[in-house]
């Protein structure tokens, strides 16, 4: 039968609570049958931290969704490596599931900037986007995606990052386990 698999790709650098609330809420809102995080291996348009590994940010993901129903983590993008455009990945995905439908879903942020992203004018045609509202951002745009209102969430993986490196608290802006791991692996230090 044909499933309706919603793809949140990012960096993750850390997972926060932010992708987790609108994972589900586009689960939900659209009645996907699961949603996959799918971290990329080469950010296309920002700096890759070298101070994470891949494999660090993939294990972070992995905590964070563990035991949530119908939430998965796609490794694609790792596993093929180099920048992460979305058209490649997209193209690879269905041709390897011809039977699913996708849904990328984005935050604002990502909606303004989508007019440079790689062949994103084949790529909308292809996959349906799926925007989200995000403070400070626009969901408005001339391409044809949908929209969900859902509660916007002011959390930011640079958020995270900085208030780690100010030594601030980061409980439930982040899962238990992922923030026992960063402890533990000593990542976000100065
Ligand atoms: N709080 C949020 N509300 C809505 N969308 C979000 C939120 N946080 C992340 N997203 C969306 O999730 C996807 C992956 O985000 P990413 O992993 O880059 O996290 P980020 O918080 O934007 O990171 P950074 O602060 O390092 O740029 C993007 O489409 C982004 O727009
Ligand atoms: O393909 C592109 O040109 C492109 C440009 C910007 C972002 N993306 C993808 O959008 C997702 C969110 O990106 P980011 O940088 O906010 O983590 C992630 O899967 C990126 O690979 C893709």
């Amino acid at each position: 039968m044909s499933k309706k698999i919603g793809i949140l790709g990012g960096t993750f650098n850390p997972p926060h609570i932010g992708h987790l609330i609108i994972a589900n809420e586009v689960l939900h809102a659209l009645r996907l049958d699961e949603v996959r995080f799918m971290p990329n291996a080469t950010p296309p348009h920002k700096q890759k931290d070298e101070q994470v590994t891949t494999a660090q940010r993939l294990k972070m993901l992995q905590l964070a969704i563990r035991g949530i129903p119908n939430m998965t983590v796609e490794t694609i993008e790792i596993e093929r490596g180099g920048t992460s455009y979305t058209i490649d990945t997209m193209e690879m995905l269905m041709e390897r599931e011809p039977e699913s439908s996708f849904y990328f879903i984005i935050g604002g942020d990502q909606v303004e900037y989508l007019p440079k992203w790689h062949r994103i004018d084949e790529l909308v045609q292809k996959v349906q986007f799926v925007g989200v509202p995000r403070p400070n951002t626009s969901i408005v745009t001339a391409y044809p995606i949908s929209t969900l209102t859902i509660p916007q969430i002011d959390v930011s993986s640079t958020l995270i990052r900085n208030r780690l490196m100010n030594g601030l608290t980061t409980k439930y802006l982040i899962p238990d386990r992922v923030n026992d791991f960063i402890q533990k692996e000593k990542l976000y230090e100065i």
